[in-house]
């Protein structure tokens, strides 16, 4: 199945000369959805993880359904002050401005294998924040993963892990 028929660019959003993809058309339809987690489960599944992590919100809808795939735990990287108890908090750089995401400080145990999990990678800041505040809760982070990869943006190469990504975009 292609699944790029199921993804929908939209020209001109957020930003000028930057198509904005859409994941609503993928996850209406059920068989491109299933397979879609079905072969990033297979990606990841070489990594040899213990716990799988996502980033609020799109990240949420890919690294759930991938755990219960693979029959593994799921934690939540959140944006500031939505997740109760000792949270642990990293402030990153966005193209303009700035941003933050927390994580629960007993969310993963020392030296446990966590993958981390988004649905599009852009300009890497998000998914390399997430990678470094699993890193301060004890996880070990052997790869990353996402459905889109804007590779135009040079995102992987602000990663210190590998990466991997289902639909490759040029522009
Ligand atoms: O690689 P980057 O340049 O950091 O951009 C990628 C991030 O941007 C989007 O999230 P957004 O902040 O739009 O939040 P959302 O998931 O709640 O829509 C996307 O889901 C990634 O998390
Ligand atoms: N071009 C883009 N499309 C969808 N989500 C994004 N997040 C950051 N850049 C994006």
């Amino acid at each position: 199945m292609d699944l790029r028929e199921h993804v929908r660019g939209i020209p001109d959003f957020p930003k000028p000369g930057i198509l904005f993809y859409d994941i609503s058309t993928l996850l209406r339809h059920g068989p491109a959805w299933r397979t879609a987690m079905a072969r990033l489960a297979a990606l990841i599944a070489p990594y040899r993880p213990d716990l799988l992590a996502g980033i609020e919100s799109r990240g949420f809808l890919v690294a759930a359904p991938l755990a219960l795939e693979l029959g593994l735990g799921f934690v939540m990287l959140r944006k500031p002050r939505k997740l109760p108890g000792l949270t642990l908090g990293l402030n990153y750089a966005l193209e303009y401005g700035t941003d933050r995401i927390e994580m629960q400080a007993d969310a993963v145990q020392p030296g446990q294998r966590v993958i981390l999990l988004d649905d599009l990678l852009a300009t890497g800041g998000t998914m390399a924040a997430g990678i470094a505040l699993l890193r301060q809760a004890g996880a070990e982070v052997p790869a990353a993963a996402a459905l889109i990869e804007l590779t135009f943006l040079g995102g992987r190469q602000r990663l210190d892990v590998p990466f991997e990504s289902l639909l490759a975009y040029e522009s």
